[in-house]
């Protein structure tokens, strides 16, 4: 399958190293100009698994400008707020067979994605898949080989031949694919861990392992999740799991698939990024206030959020 994935950052090189080494041929797209500077000047990727066993992959990487062939899937990997940015600059090698597949953290890229390709033509879905970027062009794969797995589902919620092969690609590469058909269900059950595990992860500077061991860490997680479900029944969506399903869930993804890591949403916080708060615990509270409905620990989260960081003018520089 010819794959461009937009976006040469942490998932944006996992995932395509991933489906690389699976036997596809993959172009990187990089809208961000040092990232596509270090990778051009290196000619290579550096790679690691958990800070460990650093190795070189070669791999194509392009600006937006200069790319001018049609993908079979082109996979949108940036942080939420650069997706139109990203969207626009690459929409001329969107040809009409060209797919979009997104496993973004947060709500919102969807509604970008569908300004530029056919809904028919958009898989969505969430990546419960650990990555950090150390710098541009050197990426740390969080657990061993085969760690994590993704959910896929199409906008239209009706798998087509194609999925069916994206799939089949996913899971060669080992990303550990389900395709589900509950398009909204499956973006809020992520987001859900997201509201619960970055937010948190990042205000009290810990790893998910480290949050695990708190003494009430269901508790809190199952009251976040209860409050978001409410909000997501008030949308008509169905969600995927009971609030302690979920709480269980982002148990056992912090204490034994991710302990050592700490959330993209603290990765943003400490180099000085916006974070996407806003797409994640902000999502719920702008939808809670579409049903006139409350979400005050939500609402207080995105508070806190921002106030942290905001306050990082009062930082020294480490
Ligand atoms: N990392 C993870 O473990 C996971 C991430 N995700 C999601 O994947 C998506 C991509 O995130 P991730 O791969 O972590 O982040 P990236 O590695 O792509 O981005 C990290 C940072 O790199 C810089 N950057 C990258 N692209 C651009 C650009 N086009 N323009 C300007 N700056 C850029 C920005 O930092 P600066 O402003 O400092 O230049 C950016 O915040 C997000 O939606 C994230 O939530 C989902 C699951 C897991
Ligand atoms: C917590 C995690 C890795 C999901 O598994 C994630 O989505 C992130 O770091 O943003």
């Amino acid at each position: 399958m010819k794959i461009a994935v937009i976006g040469a950052g942490a998932m944006g090189l996992r995932y395509g190293i991933l489906l690389q080494e699976a036997g596809n041929d993959v172009d990187f797209v990089e809208p961000w100009k040092p990232s596509y500077d270090a990778i051009k000047k290196q000619n290579v990727v550096y790679v690691s698994r958990d800070g460990k066993n650093r190795q070189l992959i070669n791999v194509s990487v392009y600006q937006p400008n200069e790319y001018q062939t049609e993908p079979d899937l082109a996979i949108l990997f940036v942080k939420q707020m650069e997706s139109d940015h990203a969207m626009a600059a690459c929409k001329h090698f969107l040809g009409n067979n060209t797919y979009v597949l997104t496993n973004q953290n947060g709500i919102g890229s969807v509604d970008v994605i569908e300004k530029y390709v056919p809904q028919q033509h958009i898989i969505a879905g969430t990546a419960f898949v650990a990555t950090v970027l150390n710098h541009p062009g050197d990426v740390n794969f969080m657990g061993n080989k085969g760690a994590g797995h993704t959910h896929l589902v199409n906008v239209t919620e009706k798998p087509d031949d194609f999925t069916k092969q994206v799939v089949n690609e996913f899971q060669k590469a080992g990303l550990n694919p389900t395709l589900l058909t509950n398009y909204m269900g499956t973006l809020w059950d992520k987001m859900m861990l997201n509201a619960v595990i970055n937010t948190i992860c990042t205000m009290m500077d810990i790893t998910m392992g480290q949050y695990a061991t708190f003494s009430q860490a269901s508790e809190l997680s199952e009251e976040l999740i209860q409050e978001g479900t409410k909000v997501a029944e008030g949308d008509g969506v169905k969600m995927l799991k009971t609030p302690e399903e979920m709480a269980a869930v982002i148990q056992r993804e912090s204490s034994s698939v991710n302990p050592l890591h700490r959330p993209s949403m603290y990765q943003d916080m400490v180099n000085n990024r916006p974070t996407e708060v806003e797409y994640i615990n902000g999502y719920i509270l702008k939808r809670a206030k579409v049903h006139g409905l409350d979400a005050p620990k939500h609402e207080l989260l995105v508070k806190l959020v921002h106030l942290t960081e905001e306050m990082r003018r009062y930082k020294q520089p480490q």
